[in-house]
């Protein structure tokens, strides 16, 4: 076997031997780093937890009554790290988040009666998870029963001081939002100051334009009224999606007795419910697109149940944060309700927050909070413009207006009908558990040329090449609008660069290492 000469080991060796002073130093550097890094986050967290053990300790403000009602103590006195307004689906979630964390929480809510709502009676698989990721797990239900048992939790937590009363306006001074003017229960109003105010009221919102400047759009209306047979629907314990026209008609079990039935109304008027026009709209226009086993229990319901009407409204965020104010929920974004994706946006929006607030100490600095606060604006991005996005133009797609939108119409249907991927796909994306644009913008292209396929096949005659290039030409005004409102350029900061220290300096460790020994 041949030998290397001992001059090319020489050099070799030398030149290895060259390198050891800097690679010890690297190590040195990465070893210092790392300890740095340990001990700041241990001692952080020690403080953290101490900081909400001391808390913890503190008096209940708010009393349960026996009755199980919220009995709210004037107790205006105490300082506290936040207010929020509204104590709805975000508003309670978000107040029982921060206090697990230690944090003392003003929550001012103008009816703390339970609401009976057509809203948010369905929560898709992904909002589930982050309702499990923040301890509050809930299930198919009355969208009132389920914000009171969380205004109950939050309620029955020592850090939350929860107080019925209308807030008015948001008091300001140098630009930093400082605390709210309110109404209370008895006509009074009064100032309330805290660092940080979290404005969670709503669709109808009266606080989010001194934040921020709100395009809102209401392309449609959901009627609703409750049937009262759950064994008419054609598939138990499922929701349905019925194409009817102009629009579609949804149904979905909320009990084991009642089913909820939301009929859109396009346009930003409905028929009125007082004079009986609605009645006459719902039987005469709807009934008779329904499946057989559907329509007497409907007419039945016309006749029984409570009809109402929604705004269907649509609303991109403003990603501008304000200092000493953050609006959250519905108040910040909204989308058409068709896929029942608010508040999985909302819940996710509250995870993300609550992981953001969880390396603050207090909020006191409110113009550094509010800079670092402007990441919330990029991190939720994924899963609220892929639920945004989808719930618009499915919107679109299912309301056919003319022969080739009805092309379209039907070709998702037969699309999604197709199972495996063609389904799995968009309903992971419609569940919240899978947020991609890029998946979402796939499917979307295949399902344009899967359309393109059902017109031109087997034979394109002129007539189904003209229905081809009218569906081409309107695919971009389906998901363009969408994409453009919101904003999806990418935002570039080097927060990264913390987030993954231990992985920047492990690297830096094994490279070294590996370049030593070799
Ligand atoms: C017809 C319809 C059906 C829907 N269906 C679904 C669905 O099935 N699934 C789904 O996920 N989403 C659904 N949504 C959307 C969902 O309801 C919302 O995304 C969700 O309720 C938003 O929660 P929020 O806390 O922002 O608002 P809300 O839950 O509306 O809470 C706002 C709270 O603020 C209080 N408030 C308002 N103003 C003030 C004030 N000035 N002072 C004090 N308190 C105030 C209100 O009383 C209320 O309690 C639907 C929406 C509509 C319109």
């Amino acid at each position: 076997m041949a030998e290397f000469p001992d001059a090319i080991v020489e050099a070799w060796l030398t030149r290895r031997i060259r390198l050891v002073p800097p690679i010890l130093f690297l190590w040195l550097v990465s070893v210092v780093v790392l300890v740095f890094c340990l001990f700041t986050e241990i001692s952080r967290g020690r403080r953290f937890e101490g900081e909400v053990q001391q808390r913890k300790k503190r008096k209940p403000w708010v009393r349960i009554s026996d009755t199980g009602e919220l009995q709210p103590r004037d107790d205006d006195s105490e300082e506290v790290d936040c207010i929020i307004v509204g104590a709805g689906v975000a508003g309670a979630a978000l107040a029982c988040t921060l206090a697990k964390d230690g944090r003392k929480v003003k929550v001012f809510e103008r009816d703390l009666t339970e609401q009976d709502r057509i809203v948010g009676e369905l929560l898709q698989p992904g909002g589930y998870m982050k309702l499990l990721e923040l301890g509050l797990e809930g299930r198919g239900f009355h969208n009132g029963r389920f914000v009171q048992r969380m205004r109950m939790k939050a309620a029955s937590n020592p850090l939350i001081n929860l107080e019925q009363a209308n807030v008015l306006s948001l008091i300001e001074s140098d630009g930093i939002v400082k605390g709210v003017r309110y109404k209370s229960l008895v006509g009074e109003e009064k100032n309330f100051h805290a660092p940080m105010t979290f404005v969670c009221d709503g669709s109808f919102s009266n606080l989010r334009r001194s934040v921020t400047n709100p395009k809102v759009r209401t392309p449609s209306w959901f009627v609703g009224l409750i049937v009262e047979d759950c064994s008419s629907l054609p598939f138990a314990n499922h929701g349905h999606v019925i194409l009817a026209d102009p629009s579609p008609i949804l149904f979905y079990p909320i009990s084991s007795t009642e089913v909820r039935c939301l009929v859109d109304v396009p346009g930003d008027k409905v028929p009125s419910g007082s004079n009986g026009q609605m009645a006459k709209y719902l039987s005469t226009v709807v009934a008779g697109q329904l499946p057989l086993k559907l329509r007497k229990p409907f007419l039945q319901a016309i006749d029984k149940s409570k009809i109402r009407a929604m705004p269907n409204k649509s609303m991109p965020a403003i990603p501008r944060a304000r200092p000493g104010v953050l609006v959250l929920g519905d108040a910040l974004n909204m989308r058409h309700p068709l896929t029942g994706g608010g508040m999985t946006v909302a819940l996710t929006d509250i995870v993300i927050l609550r992981d953001m607030l969880r390396t603050i100490q207090d909020f006191s600095n409110a113009p550094a909070l509010c800079d670092y606060l402007q990441d919330f604006y990029v991190l939720r991005k994924p899963m609220a413009a892929t639920i945004n996005i989808l719930a618009d133009s499915l919107y679109k797609v299912f309301s056919a207006t003319d022969m080739v939108e009805e092309v379209r119409r039907q070709a998702c249907f037969e699309y999604l009908g197709m199972g495996g991927m063609f389904s799995s796909g968009p309903m992971g994306l419609l569940g919240g558990l899978n947020p991609s644009i890029a998946i979402l913008i796939f499917h979307f292209l295949l399902l344009t040329a899967y359309g393109l396929a059902r017109v031109l096949l087997p034979f394109p005659s002129p007539s189904r090449l003209w229905i081809a290039i009218r569906l081409i030409w309107k695919a971009p005004s389906i998901l363009l609008p969408s994409i453009r409102n919101e904003s999806l350029m990418p935002s570039f900061n080097f927060k990264w660069l913390m987030t993954y220290r231990y992985t920047i300096v492990m690297s830096l460790f094994m490279l070294s290492s590996i370049y030593f020994l070799v």
